[in-house]
């Protein structure tokens, strides 16, 4: 297995990002401008749930459809309408300089994290990966959590390589989209990155098994139900979070029956938070959908 690049001293005291983080939308007019009113009325009320924080452009925030200064107006906005949640900005990219160059640029905003993937479109070796993550690391302002979603960027990231990267100081957790049980699994008993469940539907899993909470799009709508499931799993009260989780269940599914998040902005705007605005290449939920969402949102309601 190659060794990881040099790296900074590590952090005296190990972040803590255990509980449930909003991967939140980004609303646009229907111009197609970023609906920054939109953006701080959704913030400051879902920083009124008993939320970790926020997790902002990360692809649930289309941030591949937002140019940097509109990502920074973004970031901007949500920190002033909800200054006491912390922050994890998403950073993606597959030119090495260039990404390095945007972790540097956001040393001033106060972020309690970065959200990184693989490089997109590239697919290189593990000893590749290794490296993208270790100098990116190196050069982060904030701790880093690795976003592990191969399904996105084309790079599956072996346990090995994650075990890895763990040893990195400034690696702390993981956003866990990589559909394989055993390797989550093999990071919780490592012990070193806290494991976030990435996969909306798997998050009663991976808490229930040792993972630290979850990044969630579906954590829109009922927010504290989420989690307090989160935080009843990790109190042992397995009975109790089940009763709480099941009725979520097929919502959740049904909010990821289209792609993330045009099902999310279809409930949001039949809430009459946004409008159903996505940007191209990203598309709008279909009405069937839409109708169907509507329902499953009164059922977990009507749940109690
Ligand atoms: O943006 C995120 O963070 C999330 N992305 C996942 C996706 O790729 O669609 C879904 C998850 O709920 C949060």
């Amino acid at each position: 297995m190659p060794s990881l690049p040099s790296s900074s001293v590590a952090d005296p005291t190990p972040p803590d990002f255990s509980g449930l983080w909003v991967a939140l939308v980004t609303p646009f007019r229907a111009d197609g401008a970023v609906d920054h009113a939109a953006l701080a009325a959704l913030a400051r009320r879902l920083a009124a749930a008993p939320i970790a924080g926020f997790v902002v452009c990360g692809s649930t925030g289309e941030a591949a459809a937002l140019d940097e200064p509109e990502q920074d107006a973004v970031l901007a906005t949500v920190a002033e309408a909800a200054p006491g949640v912390r922050r994890i900005m998403g950073v993606s990219g597959h030119h090495l300089g260039r990404t390095a160059a945007r972790l540097g640029s956001l040393a001033g905003a106060g972020l309690a994290g970065v959200l990184l993937p693989a490089p997109v479109y590239i697919r290189p070796s593990q000893a590749g990966l290794l490296d993208w993550f270790g100098q990116l690391a190196d050069r982060s302002p904030a701790p880093v959590l690795i976003y592990d979603i191969p399904y996105r960027t084309g790079s599956t990231l072996a346990r090995e390589t994650l075990l890895a990267l763990a040893a990195h100081p400034r690696i702390a957790g993981i956003k866990d989209c990589g559909g394989d049980a055993d390797k989550t699994r093999a990071l919780i008993a490592d012990g070193r990155l806290q494991v976030l469940a990435g996969e909306d539907a798997n998050i009663f899993a991976t808490v229930a098994e040792g993972g630290a909470g979850a990044i969630a799009a579906s954590a829109h709508v009922h927010t504290a139900r989420l989690a307090r499931v989160i935080a009843l799993l990790r109190d042992d009260r397995l009975a109790e979070a089940r009763a709480l989780w099941q009725p979520l269940l097929p919502l959740m599914e049904a909010l990821f029956a289209e792609p993330n998040p045009g099902p999310m902005k279809a409930l949001l705007a039949a809430r009459g938070e946004m409008a159903a605005v996505l940007r191209a290449p990203m598309t709008a939920a279909s009405e069937a959908l839409c109708a169907r969402l509507q329902a499953l949102d009164a059922a977990v309601d009507a749940a109690g």
